[in-house]
């Protein structure tokens, strides 16, 4: 079977990591294996890069040179394995949150990150087979000062999520910007109950022919 890169992206907060669960879920109940995982992270290399990124402060050259770093040894050791095998690679976050945090956010040049992605993206078939995408997106998109309600006591707050609201509405508009281009973007707009958040995704999987409809439950 052909593996499958499912891509969850959204500001923090917009409620990525509730669905990922019900996700793994629907997938496995169609008798899909699952490889889970996440970025900045996804191999012990790119989880000690993780905490530098999400802990020091630095300059955003140097930050998304960290970030690509992760996501080159993530990308060879577990996502392109994974896809090979015919997996479901169900990954919180990948390149579009370099273009919406370190790009839109940070203000960081979009022309660099392309240079970069094409470096790290690329295999020995890229000529043929172009650079590594994922094949669906879940973009949940929120209003950052409903997410950083949401946020609010939740959780310690981590360099970015600290970060003030009117950074989280250039990450906003940033993701907007990139789903306008891409039609592997799914919106799902997240300012809704779980259960209504859980039904578009099912929906949008479903009307893929991802996924058979009504299959799994809600989280
Ligand atoms: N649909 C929702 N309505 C209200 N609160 C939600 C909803 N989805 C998630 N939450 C809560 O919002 C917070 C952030 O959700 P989380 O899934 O951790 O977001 P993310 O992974 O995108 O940062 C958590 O406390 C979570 O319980
Ligand atoms: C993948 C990636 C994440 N990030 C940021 C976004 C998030 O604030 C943070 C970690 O993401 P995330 O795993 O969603 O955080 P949490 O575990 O707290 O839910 O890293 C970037 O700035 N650039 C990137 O390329």
């Amino acid at each position: 079977m052909k593996g499958l890169f499912l891509t969850l992206e959204g500001i923090d907060g917009a409620g990525k990591s509730s669905h990922i669960d019900a996700l793994e879920a629907l997938f496995t109940a169609q008798g899909r294996q699952v490889t889970r995982t996440r970025e900045p992270g996804g191999t012990p290399l790119a989880e000690t890069l993780r905490a530098l990124i999400l802990e020091q402060p630095m300059d955003p050259l140097t930050e998304s040179l960290l970030v690509f770093a992760a996501r080159r040894d993530h990308v060879v050791r577990v996502i392109e394995p994974a896809l090979a095998r015919g997996d479901v690679v169900l990954c919180d976050r990948f390149t579009d949150a370099t273009f919406a945090y370190q790009g839109a956010g940070r203000g960081f040049d979009p022309a660099v990150l392309s240079t970069l992605e094409g470096w790290v993206q690329a295999d020995a078939d890229a000529a043929a087979r172009g650079l590594l995408q994922p094949d669906i997106t879940v973009w949940f998109d929120l209003a950052p000062e409903i997410a950083a309600e949401r946020l609010a006591g939740a959780r310690v707050p981590d360099k970015f999520e600290s970060q003030p609201v009117e950074f989280f509405k250039r990450v906003a508009a940033g993701y907007a910007a990139r789903a306008k281009d891409a039609p592997r973007f799914v919106r799902i707009d997240a300012d809704q109950s779980r259960e209504a958040v859980w039904q578009q995704i099912e929906a949008a999987l479903a009307e893929r022919g991802l996924v058979a409809s009504q299959s799994g439950g809600a989280p």
